[in-house]
């Protein structure tokens, strides 16, 4: 193969600039401490930064990415579609009312999370009336600049296309229409890019990686006809294999390359099909093949496999046809540098690739495939999938510890009893400029350890006085000594590793810094009896609560191996947990928490893949509390999002108390929890933990109220909050939980105790 018909190509990448560049800008700007000027220049230099990286390193099509905060508000910008509410403001000012709100009452677009990846667009809002009044200008002008960046040959505009753009917009519209609508506003553009003399223009379509891709074929045919011949257009689909539906019409669009996903989600144990979709329905002589072969979403290494699968892949395509290497998601969702590391041990950076190194690995495979001998290849497409291996733990583990020793029934009667409505909270306590410091100091090494111990103790000590003083039913120590759930185990346990400067966006200017799962997990030690058992020493109550992460959030909030598949790294999360449990109820505790908040945002995009996802991860929490004897009361915690599809393995999770996020949502998860026939304890969130405003008595009293109406069992109901209240100041957490307990008063004497005890509620105090 010539090494003209194949090259490289990037889909997107990093845009946060080396030093979080983009983060200091934006929040100096915000703060009124900047100009438009001084932000607008910021952000060009980062984009042309990054785009004169991908050219220097040897990429042949650079796309030209880049946002001063998200893609698809840019997007809402260039149609001219930001809703009414934004257009008494213009420029920056609409534009970031739209990311984040305008004083007094403008609201922001709302978030929602990209595919299955942990980035989150703003949600564009269309109604049936939306009608396009596009303003390329300033996607023009930045097109013009990456040309002269990296040179008009290499220079390669990326557009979100008019099928994604719709599909990921709310609103009550019609798609169809909405989509053959958005088609002149697209030609205008293909028109102004032709006249530029670019390449090609890359227009991305993940929804067509859903499955239920094949309803917006007709759709695509029409808009795609529509859009044809003035340039050539690379249509890309990250972020998973496209159904077998799907395929034999994708490929035969009027487009000149089609990029695909050949690595799927890693760790996932059915790999990705699209090698096989191509030994079966082979692939368009006319079109060039991007394969999506390094992994944007995973900063591991290519093994060697990626050029394999490329010399597989030529035997499949026409003599001398075109074809590019090029990643299977936009590079955004890994760090930028590696060598910016110099902390990692040497084993595990060797087997890691960052954004700039995986421009390295494509110019790589590139060489080799183009190379003399060119590429050998013992892979066959027709049944590879690049599945991860399946270890030898989930096999080893004895059915019986999946499950606790007796069934609900018969481990509530023997759990800790307490009047109706019994208070509590979700875990954590304000994270105080004290608590910060003393970290701070510990880090610098200007406090000894003893030292830092002690202050975390002290702020436990507070949190537990101010508890008792509130007179909640069951106690938390505040996790004073965690900043982060995740992270706070990453550290106890073995397996994970952690990052200096491996920032990768969650949303505008917030990002986060994922730990790594580097090798088998396990536990060194006890992790959290410690805070428990000086917690619970500090108080003559009888229950301060055991707090654990589950398994399924600490693989969703890390990135995970690839080797094995992240059940298997649920399960020996799970095992690790399970010990932490078994010593936590050996110190005394007798109701521990698990929170698994992620639970939902791991679930596949592809609907048949879900259920598999759903079983392990409720099977690797049941593994974590299997070993809790009846009388120990295991609770969980769910919030962020909406959980009805998931009702089935939230009721398999076992747990004795459910609390969940509910307070924003007009109680919906109560009454589909009732309807469903949730039958065990449950805590709906009876105020807001993200807003400053202290609940009033009266409205938390109505929610209970209205959970009782909703058929949940009055002696099953708990009030709590939303979510922890790490964020929160105490000034505000005070007052907001001494109202709670008071609603708790209020609607356990309306409802009398004794109507209560005849429900079966034995009254504790
Ligand atoms: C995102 S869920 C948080 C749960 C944790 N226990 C906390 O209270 O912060
Ligand atoms: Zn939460």
């Amino acid at each position: 193969m010539s090494a003209d018909n194949v090259k490289t190509s990037t889909i997107g990448y990093p845009r946060i600039g080396p030093k979080r560049e983009m983060k200091k800008a934006l929040e100096e700007y915000w703060a009124g401490k900047s100009s438009k000027e001084a932000l607008t220049a910021v952000a060009k230099q980062v984009e042309e930064a990054a785009w004169k990286t991908q050219a220097d390193s040897g990429i042949n099509l650079v796309a030209l990415d880049g946002t001063c905060y998200d893609q698809m508000l840019d997007h809402c910008t260039y149609l001219g579609l930001l809703p009414a509410r934004f257009q008494e403001l213009s420029g920056l000012d609409a534009y970031f009312a739209a990311a984040r709100g305008h004083p007094p009452n403008i609201t922001a677009l709302d978030m929602s999370k990209l595919m299955d990846s942990n980035y989150h667009y703003l949600v564009p809002e269309l109604t049936a009336n939306s009608t396009p009044k596009p303003n390329w200008a300033p996607f023009l002008e930045a097109v013009r600049r990456g040309q002269a960046t990296v040179g008009a040959e290499k220079a390669v505009p990326m557009l979100i296309g008019p099928i994604t753009f719709t599909v990921l917009s709310r609103g009550d519209f019609d798609r169809s229409v909405m989509i053959q609508r958005l088609g002149p506003a697209y030609q205008t553009v293909l028109n102004e890019l032709a006249k530029l003399g670019v390449p090609e223009v890359q227009i991305h379509e993940p929804v067509l990686a859903l499955s239920a891709a094949n309803q917006y074929q007709a759709d695509a045919e029409t808009v795609y006809q529509s859009l044809a011949g003035t340039v050539p257009l690379h249509l890309v689909v990250p972020y998973d294999d496209v159904a077998a539906d799907v395929y034999p019409w994708l490929v035969k669009l009027p487009v000149q390359a089609i990029g695909l996903d050949f690595c799927g989600v890693p760790g996932a144990p059915h790999g990705n099909s699209t090698c096989q979709l191509i030994a079966k329905y082979g692939f368009p002589s006319d079109k060039r093949l991007g394969v999506g072969i390094i992994d944007g979403r995973s900063p591991w290494a290519d093994n060697g496999t990626a050029v394999k699968v490329v010399a597989a892949l030529r035997k499949h395509l026409g003599p001398g046809q075109a074809l590019s290497v090029q990643t299977s998601a936009s590079l955004q969702h890994v760090p930028l540098d590696l060598n910016l590391e110099t902390e990692l041990p040497t084993a595990v950076k060797s087997r890691l690739a960052f954004a700039q190194q995986k421009l390295e690995e494509m110019v790589a495979v590139k060489e080799a495939v183009t190379g003399h001998a060119g590429a050998a290849s013992d892979i066959d497409l027709s049944t590879y999938t690049g599945a991860p291996t399946m270890g030898l733990t989930a096999k080893a583990i004895p059915t019986e510890f999946f499950q606790r020793p007796a069934p609900f029934a018969v481990r509530r009667p023997q759990q800790p009893q307490f009047h109706a409505f019994p208070t509590t909270t979700i875990g954590s306590f304000p994270q105080t400029p004290t608590i910060r410091r003393a970290r701070l100091q510990y880090k610098k090494g200007t406090i000894s350890e003893v030292e830092y111990r002690e202050r975390i103790a002290a702020e436990i000590g507070y949190s537990i006085g101010a508890q008792e003083a509130l007179g909640l039913d069951v106690l938390v120590h505040g996790e004073a000594e965690r900043t982060d759930m995740v992270e706070y185990f990453g550290m106890k346990l073995n397996g994970f590793c952690f990052t200096q400067h491996a920032w990768v966006q969650s949303y505008g200017s917030r990002y986060v810094r994922p730990p790594l799962i580097v090798g088998d997990v396990s536990r060194q030690g006890p992790m959290t009896v410690h805070e428990f058992e000086l917690a619970q020493s500090m108080t003559s109550r009888a229950f301060v609560k055991g707090m654990l992460t589950g398994p399924t959030t600490i693989i969703n909030w890390s990135f995970p191996r690839k080797d094995i598949t992240r059940s298997e790294q649920a399960f020996q999360i799970g095992l690790a947990l399970r010990e932490e449990v078994a010593d936590l109820e050996k110190a005394g505790c007798r109701i521990i928490q698990v929170d698994d908040p992620a639970i939902r945002e791991g679930l596949p995009l592809k609907t048949d893949r879900q259920a598999l996802y759903l079983e392990w991860s409720a099977a690797a929490f049941r593994l974590s509390c299997g070993v809790a004897t009846p009388a120990c009361q295991i609770v969980t915690h769910l919030c962020y999002s909406n959980f009805e599809e998931i009702m089935a393995a939230i009721d398999a999770l076992d747990a004795d108390v459910l609390t969940i996020e509910n307070s924003r949502s007009d109680d919906e998860m109560v009454r589909a929890l009732s309807a469903y026939g949730y039958s065990r304890d449950l805590g709906p969130g009876v105020y807001d933990v993200h807003s400053p405003l202290v609940p009033s008595v009266e409205s938390m009293a109505a929610k209970a109220r209205a959970y009782v109406a909703a058929g949940i069992d009055i002696s099953k109901v708990w009030l709590n909050p939303d979510c922890g209240l790490k964020t929160r100041r105490w000034e505000e957490v005070l007052p907001s939980l001494r109202n709670m307990v008071a609603a708790a008063k209020l609607v356990r004497e309306e409802m009398g105790g004794g109507k209560a005890n005849a429900r079966g509620v034995t009254a504790a105090k």
